[in-house]
C-alpha cells in the first residue's frame, strides 16, 4: 500500500516535470509557439470544413509527430549549446540533422493538410 502511494506520487511529479517542459516550450520557444498556433489554425480549419473522423485522427497525428519533433529539437540544440558553446563541426551536424526531423515531419504535415483541405476549399467556388 505504501509502495503504491509512493509509486503514485513518484509518478505524478514525473507528470508535473514533464508538464513544465511543455509550459516552458509554449513559453520560450518561437518555432514551437509558431507551429501549435499553426495547428490552433488548422484545428479551426477542421470544424469549419467538418473533416470526418479519418481526416481528424490524420490531422491529430501530424500535429504531434511535428510538435514533438520540435520539442525534440529544441532539447537537443539547449543540450548542444551547453556541451559547445563554440563553432564545432559535429554540432553543427547533429543541430541540422535534428531540424531536418522537424522540417520532413512538416512538410509530410503540409502534403497532409493539403489533400484533406484542398478538395473542400475548391468546392467552395
Ligand atoms: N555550436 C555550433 N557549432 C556549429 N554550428 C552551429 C552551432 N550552433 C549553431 N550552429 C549552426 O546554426 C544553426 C542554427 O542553430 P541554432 O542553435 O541557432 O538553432 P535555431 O534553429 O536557429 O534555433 P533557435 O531559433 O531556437 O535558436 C544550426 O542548425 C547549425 O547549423
Amino acid at each position: 500500500m505504501i509502495l503504491k502511494k509512493l509509486k503514485m506520487s513518484r509518478l505524478i511529479k514525473s507528470f508535473g516535470w514533464a508538464l513544465s517542459g511543455l509550459k516552458d516550450c509554449i513559453l520560450h520557444e518561437k518555432n514551437f509557439r509558431i507551429q501549435y498556433i499553426i495547428a490552433l489554425g488548422v484545428l479551426v480549419a477542421g470544424f469549419v470544413f467538418s473533416i470526418s473522423l479519418n481526416e481528424w485522427m490524420i490531422i491529430l497525428l501530424s500535429f504531434a509527430v511535428v510538435l514533438c519533433f520540435e520539442i525534440i529539437n529544441s532539447a537537443i540544440e539547449k543540450l548542444c549549446d551547453l556541451v559547445m558553446p563554440e563553432y564545432h563541426a559535429v554540432i553543427k551536424k547533429v543541430k541540422d540533422m535534428s531540424a531536418s526531423a522537424v522540417l520532413l515531419a512538416s512538410i509530410i504535415a503540409f502534403i497532409i493538410g493539403c489533400i484533406i483541405f484542398l478538395p473542400k476549399v475548391i468546392s467552395l467556388f
